[in-house]
């Protein structure tokens, strides 16, 4: 084998190098958060806070990061988190993400505003798809949706739970952000889109479409509605809290994404790996609580499963592999994480991710005790 390329080491690489590529207002539509970006600081904040604890001396010769997941056999717990409108980041969209995934046996979670079809997507992917979803106030819409998403083999509805609106995103209503005409989210009504191509007076298209078309009135005694419309497992992503945890579980979810939508929602709201003891502790053990928000290593992938996540999912980096090289870029970004976990797992001496748990992260950051029992408090 010849040398590496030096970008295959670093992510950062690929977060520089799709930065000079994109036109500055699809950039900060993609990397930017709500408000004064708080909480997109903090997820990051909150997985440098964190320290491993390594053990020695076991036998790591054999490491597996392969998992079970929702009834789909997976080669590594990092999945690809659900985006709008891959077409803005590479001309194939969706189809080049999806062929990557499959490349690495990783789930991707297409979103209802992708802007290539459902078929399309899931004729490209050789591993598992689940579908995401937003609440629509029209419901046939978004049942129709539903209907051709398990027609076309997904295994899984995830549905957005933290977005009744947009969050406040300064940069997208300073450049006034509209979906360029060309790129449309293909799987939708075209009657119910147009907003998403106009930019409004200090807001951006994106507002303006949720706030025509996303149901705000959603709770929790919706879901029977969708659970009634399809025997796909369900999924619900932005979960923060032991309350909510427990009240997913009690409503027959399948799992739970603690998320805060990459901090592109409600700014002050509190890091991912900071809300996942408490949501973890509040459901039943055989519930798949899975995370996302500013996992950008194979470091912080064993941290969020050590604390009890059954997986990630994978943001922003996704589509920095995208805008570099398409479905090689995201292939070389999915390579990259999981040689750094499988790194992270034989240094730690956990090679199974089985093997990861509680006893595996310092507390506090620093501290060498590790504790009976995770509490929420662990690493914070
Ligand atoms: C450009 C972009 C578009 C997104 N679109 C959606 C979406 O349509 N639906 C959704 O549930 N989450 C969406 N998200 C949030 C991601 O699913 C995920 O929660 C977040 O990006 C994870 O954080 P990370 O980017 O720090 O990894 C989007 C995120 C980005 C960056
Ligand atoms: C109306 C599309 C919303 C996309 C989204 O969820 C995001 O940009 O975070």
């Amino acid at each position: 084998m010849g040398p590496v390329e030096p970008a295959d080491l670093d992510s950062t690489y690929f977060e520089a190098a799709a930065r000079a590529r994109l036109p500055a207002d699809i950039w900060d539509f993609m990397q930017g958060g709500s408000g004064a970006e708080r909480t997109l600081a903090a997820n990051r904040a909150q997985f440098e806070h964190c320290r491993l604890r390594p053990r020695t001396l076991v036998d790591v010769s054999t490491t597996d990061q392969s998992l079970t997941l929702l009834g789909s056999r997976l080669r590594t717990p990092i999945g690809i988190a659900p985006m709008a409108y891959h077409q803005l980041f590479h001309p194939e969209g969706e189809v080049a993400t999806a062929r990557a995934a499959g490349r690495a046996g990783a789930v991707m979670v297409a979103g209802i505003f992708a802007s290539r079809t459902l078929e399309a997507i899931a004729e490209a992917a050789t591993g598992p798809l689940w579908l995401q979803l937003y609440w629509l106030r029209r419901r046939d819409a978004l049942a129709a949706v539903v209907e051709r998403a398990e027609a076309a083999g997904f295994r899984a509805l995830v549905l957005t739970v933290d977005a009744p609106r947009i969050g406040r995103r300064l940069r997208d209503a300073r450049n006034g952000f509209a979906v360029p005409a060309h790129i449309r989210a293909v799987n939708l009504d075209q009657t119910l889109m147009a907003a998403s191509h106009r930019s409004g007076q200090g807001s951006s298209g994106i507002a303006e479409h949720a706030r025509e078309q996303f149901d705000p009135s959603l709770t929790w005694a919706d879901l029977s509605w969708l659970r009634e419309r399809s025997s796909l497992p369900i999924v619900l992503k932005g979960i923060l809290t032991a309350e909510d945890a427990r009240l997913a579980a009690e409503h027959g979810v399948d799992a739970v994404v603690v998320s805060n939508h990459g901090g592109r929602q409600l700014d002050g709201a509190l890091p991912t790996l900071a809300a996942l003891p408490e949501v973890v502790a509040a459901v039943p053990p055989t519930l798949p609580v899975l995370l996302d928000g500013g996992v950008r290593t194979g470091t912080d992938v064993a941290l969020a499963i050590a604390l009890g996540a059954r997986a990630v999912l994978i943001g922003r980096p996704v589509l920095w592999g995208l805008a570099v090289d398409g479905e090689e870029g995201v292939a070389r970004i999915l390579a990259l994480l999981k040689a750094e976990l499988d790194d992270t797992l034989a240094l730690l001496g956990r090679p199974r991710l089985a093997d990861l748990d509680h006893t595996a992260v310092a507390r506090p950051a620093g501290s060498a005790a590790p504790l009976a029992t995770p509490t929420p408090d662990q690493c914070r």
